[in-house]
């Protein structure tokens, strides 16, 4: 089992899903880590048989990770190092909120056991169209005082689960839990580079989702790589105008959380959210493609984006003409040729 020193307390990653049992068993290699599951079967067989085959099939997951399915043990768990240990939150955007109101009851009167707290989710939250930075600090609650920030970047689960290079940033204004993030997950085929844009980050693996819808709807209905490649360029640029609005750097942008997720997304077989668009412009309805509970967070993610920027005055094409396809019955073609008949106008 790894040693734990003074930089190095112990790792607690809650949620495990695809992503989560995958940055799980990265921080293996570094960390004592322990994975929370809220399914009891779902921990038993990670614990027993160190697999999780609903998610990651063929994956044999390292041999020193411990698995529970009681938040309070999880927590327990991070509390009882010898020095601090790491919360890494790897639920989707809709569970964000009520996790971090668990959690901020669980860790009351013991925060100092804890060095930081990290999410993975990619969206705004439908009901508010508040980013995951917003949302975590109304839920924890500004008592709680901990060290928080975001892991994104370009990162197929599967992919990272087979020990395949991948490079991610963590965002966060506290340089001390950039550094435990680094400790926790950087080295061998992971890099871990850091940000102090957070909600550039944010805005970029959100938006990504839905620029990887559009390029799955045009491929669906084979309208060929020049019409993808136009789809992710002005992708870019509808991102980065949303996230300038909201205060995040441009350059930001141009970064594995902004272009390298949108390229990786808007192209990648293994991405969910390209893979809805894709059955969508191949004439399967959204009610179908997710009934089986596939998490892709673009489609809730593109209206709460759409209201926001009618708020900020930022035009986004492309977000709209998803949520027109997605939402209000207008046929993928249909969608197309409204997108072509905008005016000309400079790049
Ligand atoms: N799968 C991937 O390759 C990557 C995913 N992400 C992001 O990480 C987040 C998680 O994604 P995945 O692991 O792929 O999803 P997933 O669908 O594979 O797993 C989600 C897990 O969260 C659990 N969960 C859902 N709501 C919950 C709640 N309210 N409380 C507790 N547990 C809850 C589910 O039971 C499941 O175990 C998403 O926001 C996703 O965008 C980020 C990078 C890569
Ligand atoms: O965010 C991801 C890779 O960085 C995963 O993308 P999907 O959610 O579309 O599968």
């Amino acid at each position: 089992m790894p040693a734990t020193n003074a930089h190095n307390g112990p790792v607690a990653v809650l949620g495990a899903g695809a992503w989560g049992t995958a940055l799980a068993n990265i921080a293996c290699d570094h960390r004592d880590t322990l994975l929370w599951a809220r399914n009891k079967e779902v921990a038993s067989e990670i614990q027993a048989k160190h697999t999780n085959r609903g998610y990651l099939p063929d994956v044999a997951l390292h041999a020193s990770m411990q698995a529970t399915s009681g938040l309070s043990a999880a927590l327990d768990y991070a509390c009882a190092g010898t020095s601090p240990g790491l919360l890494i939150l790897a639920v989707p955007l809709a569970g964000l909120r009520s996790l971090c109101e668990l959690v901020s009851e669980g860790l009351a009167h013991r925060t100092d056991r804890i060095s930081g707290i990290i999410w993975t989710c990619k969206g705004l939250e439908a009901s508010s169209g508040k980013l995951p930075s917003q949302i975590a600090q109304e839920a924890l609650g500004a008592d709680l005082n901990i060290p928080s920030g975001v892991l994104s970047g370009p990162s197929f689960a599967r992919e990272v689960a087979q020990g395949l290079p991948v490079a991610l940033t963590v965002a966060s204004q506290s340089a001390a839990l950039r550094s435990s993030c680094i400790n926790a997950l950087h080295g061998g085929a992971v890099r871990v580079y850091t940000s102090d844009d957070v909600v550039g980050v944010e805005v970029g693996g959100a938006l990504k989702n839905i620029m990887a819808i559009a390029c799955g709807i045009s491929d669906g209905l084979g309208l060929g790589t020049n019409a993808r490649a136009a789809l992710i360029t002005r992708g870019l640029a509808e991102m980065t105008r949303f996230g300038e609005a909201l205060g995040a750097r441009p350059a930001t942008f141009y970064g594995l959380t902004g272009l390298g997720d949108l390229v990786l997304t808007a192209t990648g077989e293994l991405s969910r959210n390209r893979l809805v668009g894709l059955e969508i412009g191949r004439g399967r309805s959204l009610s179908d493609i997710l009934a089986g509970g596939l998490t892709a967070e673009g489609a809730r993610c593109a209206q709460a984006v759409l209201l926001r920027a009618q708020s900020l005055k930022v035009d986004m094409p492309i977000t709209r003409a998803v949520c027109e396809v997605l939402f209000q019955g207008i046929s993928p073609i249909g969608a197309v040729t409204r997108l072509l008949a905008r005016e000309a106008t400079t790049e």
